[in-house]
């Protein structure tokens, strides 16, 4: 699993790297990896241009000492400090003795400069760029230069991804002992360009559990469900899909495309559009009536395309099995009906759905994923997937980490994926899998499977991805 710490860890770990360090020594660290990413994005560092802007703390130090250790090497190094009389004092000595300078006119010297080196905020930024950083940041943005990011894009909330007024985005971010949140949540990740991570010894002093962890190959590869010698289809598991409508009929259709290629040992289709389903699915079983009275499954899919069925939706969380809610049956759920149940809920809201389950608009959820993620996993007593540009999933205790699914594509912005989705999660839930899991591994392969099916850089439709699906197991397999 790829981490991410909040600030107050990675202070508390850096604190106590530090006192076991000479001065100094840990900043020297940083801004030796930082300097190397920037030798590298340059190619020739002799005779480069490259352009510094120092915020007021040890971010700005980074920066200085890294353009110091590019100065010797025979670039022309400028810093711009935007906060004059607070830039980092030894670092701005550093950079002069190697040769850098200040630059008199900020505007000027970014007009040519091949690399900038953002030093501005890093974990001690908040609230967005200050006025007078704004049009230096613009600048910046608006030459030619590669833009490299020290820590985080300055301008970002490190805690949660959130940009709460202008920030730098960078074509590269060089981030120091482990990630932070901003650097895996949109809307921050999206300013962040290409994460590298320079090790300063952080990791012996970092607690065990982290903030986020978003998965790989072999982290899903490990959860995916096995048959072995003895399966059955009854003990591979059996999930029921409650979905379609006369209106949405294919929905039904997408969502037990999506359930048939996970893993679950069979499917079992329950509404109206039973007929199309077998039709086009010979091997689902179907039940044309409610829920309740469809025979045995080991966990529940409810509610896309499902229309106004409030019914269907209450008997399946009267259920004792695991149930997942979807699409319709989210809007159509009552929360008492899920804070009442035993068995465990897994709720798939997208941003607008999200919204409307915590009485808040759509905006701030979007802008504020990771809060909004744990305020529902929390009122609801349900493990939530959060769909969108970084889908997240988190599990009603706050101390377990949310994780990020690294998967997602813009490819996925297409009717019916989510249908597709909720198939293929509720089939790892019945398959055995914890709603945490299902829907980690769930999210991962869904993306997997759209990069598959858009390989060539065409539009994919949903029945496509759920027919990548297969292969996407097999990626995962392959390298897990
Ligand atoms: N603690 C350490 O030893 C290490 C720290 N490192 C660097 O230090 C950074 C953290 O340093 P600091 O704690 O000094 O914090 P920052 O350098 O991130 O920010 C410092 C100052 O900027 C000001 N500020 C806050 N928000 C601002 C905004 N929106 N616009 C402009 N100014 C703003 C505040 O006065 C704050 O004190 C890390 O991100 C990393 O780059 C690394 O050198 C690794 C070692
Ligand atoms: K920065």
């Amino acid at each position: 699993m790829r981490t991410a710490y909040r600030v107050e860890t990675v202070r508390s770990a850096e604190a106590e790297l530090i006192a076991r360090l000479p001065e100094d020594a840990l900043m020297r660290r940083a801004a030796a990896g930082l300097a190397a990413v920037c030798a590298e994005l340059l190619g020739r560092v002799y005779g480069s241009r490259v352009v510094l802007l120092v915020g007021a703390g040890a971010n700005g130090g980074d920066a200085l000492y890294a353009g110091a250790a590019l100065a010797r090497r025979g670039a022309g190094v400028h810093a711009v400090p935007l906060a004059p009389g607070r830039t980092h004092p030894a670092g701005l000595a550093a950079l002069i003795r190697a040769g850098g300078r200040v630059a008199e006119d900020p505007f000027a010297v970014l007009a040519s400069a091949d690399l900038v080196v953002d030093g501005i905020t890093g974990i001690g930024g908040r609230g967005g760029l200050r006025p007078d950083a704004i049009p230096v940041a613009r600048a910046a943005r608006g030459s030619n230069a590669v833009i490299v990011a020290v820590d985080l894009p300055s301008g970002v909330e490190a805690d949660s991804g959130e940009v709460l007024g202008e920030a730098l985005r960078a074509d590269v971010t060089v981030t120091f002992g482990v990630h932070k949140p901003a650097l895996l949540i949109d809307p921050a990740r999206a300013l962040a360009g290409t994460v590298r991570l320079v090790d300063i010894g952080l990791e012996p002093v970092l607690p065990s559990v982290p903030e986020l962890e978003s998965p790989q190959h072999h982290d899903v590869a490990a959860l995916l469900p096995e048959p072995s010698g003895e399966s059955d289809k009854y003990r591979r598991g059996v999930v029921g899909v409650v979905a379609g409508s006369a209106r949405y009929p294919g929905a039904a259709l997408l969502a037990v495309a999506g359930a048939l290629r996970g893993g679950a040992g069979a499917v079992r289709y329950v509404g109206h559009a039973a007929e199309a389903v077998v039709a086009r699915f010979p091997e689902t079983l179907v039940h044309a009536g409610p829920p309740a009275k469809a025979g045995r499954v080991q966990a529940w899919a409810v509610g896309p395309g499902l229309g106004e069925d409030r019914d269907a939706v209450r008997e399946v969380l009267a259920s004792g099995v695991p149930v997942l809610v979807d699409a319709d049956g989210l809007r159509l759920l009552d929360a008492g009906d899920v804070t009442r149940r035993t068995a465990p809920t897994l709720l798939t809201p997208h941003a607008g759905e999200a919204a409307a389950l915590l009485g808040v608009a759509r905006e701030e959820v979007e802008s504020a994923r990771l809060a909004a993620v744990r305020e529902l996993a929390a009122r609801y007593g349900a493990t939530v997937l959060l769909k969108g540009s970084t889908t997240l999933i988190a599990e009603p205790d706050g101390r377990i980490p949310v994780r990020v699914d690294p998967m997602g594509t813009p490819w996925l912005a297409t009717a019916g994926s989510g249908d597709v989705l909720s198939g293929l999660a509720g089939s790892l839930l019945a398959a055995g899998l914890s709603p945490y899991d299902a829907a980690t591994a769930a999210a991962y392969l869904h993306g997997l499977a759209a990069r598959i099916a858009a390989a060539e850089g065409v539009p994919i439709t949903s029945s496509e991805v759920a027919r990548a699906l297969p292969a996407a197991w097999h990626d995962v397999r392959a390298v897990g």
